[in-house]
């Protein structure tokens, strides 16, 4: 079922999470353990992350360099499936444009359309950490609005071999992600509205937001895609800060800010049991407001670990 099917008909807030693929080499049973503890919360749908290939440097018997391509994560598609067959819920596999050609990204979205799997969240994806921005595939989209086309597309049966007869169309249902504090790049907080105002006009038919630990930042989003004209759903993704090294790498790695409450808190813990619990008690004071505001769904980004998540939605549902 599609998400906005499950957000149409739900009568609560709901649940939902995301996780990564293991890397390389993990059996399956390490992603079940790390989903087996969230079941009891009933998520609708559950996502899965995609993974574009990463650069390592092995060091030759000259003693020089070898630059090597790997994925360190592969199988966001056979996971969705297996947890699909599993646990009788939805997976939200993520497509991301780098590293993918468009022919690359039609086979995938095949794939998910004979495994029965019509949900997808378009990104356009991180730079590759080891260089200075993000750069296409030479095949590829540069926006995830170019990989909305390409999946509207699809969902109207136009496949990239345009000479295909009677093509059955995909019915995908599309997921975009928005910034409250804005995406890294973009110049500005409107700016960035407008290209996702554009990739809802394209096709987007609900947005999940990046984290966020200041609940008055997603309200004053939510009114100006409101005031923009957007109007479709929008969910909130919560991450629960766990560790003291959190305060500084969230902020770089997301560009977000954290509210001087939570950093003095924080400062104040002796051990890291406690900076824990600081964490998940203001993830679930954040649940409580984000529902009283009508939030349609509340989106946890687990990485796999459960037990922060578990703690929260153990007081929220
Ligand atoms: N790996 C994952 O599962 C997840 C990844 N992300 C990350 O979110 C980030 C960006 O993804 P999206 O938001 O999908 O990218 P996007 O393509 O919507 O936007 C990327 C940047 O380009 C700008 N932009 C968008 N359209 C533009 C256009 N037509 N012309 C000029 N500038 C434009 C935006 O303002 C933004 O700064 C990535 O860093 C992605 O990896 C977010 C959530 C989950
Ligand atoms: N720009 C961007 N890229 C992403 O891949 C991404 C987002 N935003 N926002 C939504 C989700 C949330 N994601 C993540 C990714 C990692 C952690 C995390 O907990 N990272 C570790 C540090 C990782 C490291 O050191 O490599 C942590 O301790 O916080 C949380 C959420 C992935 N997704």
């Amino acid at each position: 079922m599609k998400v906005t099917e499950h957000l149409q008909n739900a009568t609560n807030t709901l649940f939902s999470f995301e996780i990564l693929p293991p890397v390389k080499g993990t059996s399956i049973q390490s992603i079940y353990q790390g989903i087996d503890p969230l079941m009891e919360f009933k998520p609708p749908f559950i996502n899965v992350t995609y993974h574009r290939e990463e650069y390592v440097f092995k060091e030759r018997e000259n003693g020089l360099l070898e630059k090597i391509t790997i994925r360190k994560r592969p199988g966001t598609v056979g996971i969705c499936s297996a947890i699909m067959n599993k646990y009788h819920v939805d997976a939200v596999p993520h497509i991301i444009c780098g590293g993918f050609s468009r022919e690359e990204t039609e086979n995938a979205l095949m794939d998910l359309n004979f495994l029965g799997i019509d949900n997808v969240l378009l990104l356009r994806g991180d730079a590759v950490k080891t260089e200075p921005g993000f750069r296409p595939h030479k095949d590829g989209h540069s926006y995830a609005a170019d990989l909305i086309k390409q999946v509207v597309d699809l969902n109207h049966g136009h496949y990239l071999d345009e000479e295909m007869e009677n093509p059955v169309p995909t019915d995908f249902c599309i997921g975009v992600a928005g910034y409250p504090e804005k995406h890294m790049e973009a110049p500005n907080l409107s700016t960035d509205l407008k290209y996702l105002k554009q990739k809802v006009d394209l096709g987007a038919n609900y947005i999940i937001t990046q984290m966020f630990f200041d609940n008055q930042k997603f309200f004053d989003f939510v009114k100006a895609c409101r005031a923009a004209g957007i109007t479709v759903p929008i969910i909130p993704g919560l991450k629960t800060l766990t560790t003291r090294n959190q305060l500084s790498i969230l902020p770089r790695y997301f560009n977000i800010d954290l509210p001087e409450d939570l950093v003095s808190a924080v400062d104040a813990c002796t051990s890291a049991k406690d900076v824990k619990q600081v964490g998940i008690d203001w993830t679930i004071q954040q649940c409580k407001e984000l529902m009283e505001f009508g939030v349609p769904c509340l989106h946890f980004y687990t990485m796999s670990k459960s037990d922060a998540t578990v703690a929260v939605a153990k007081e929220i549902f």
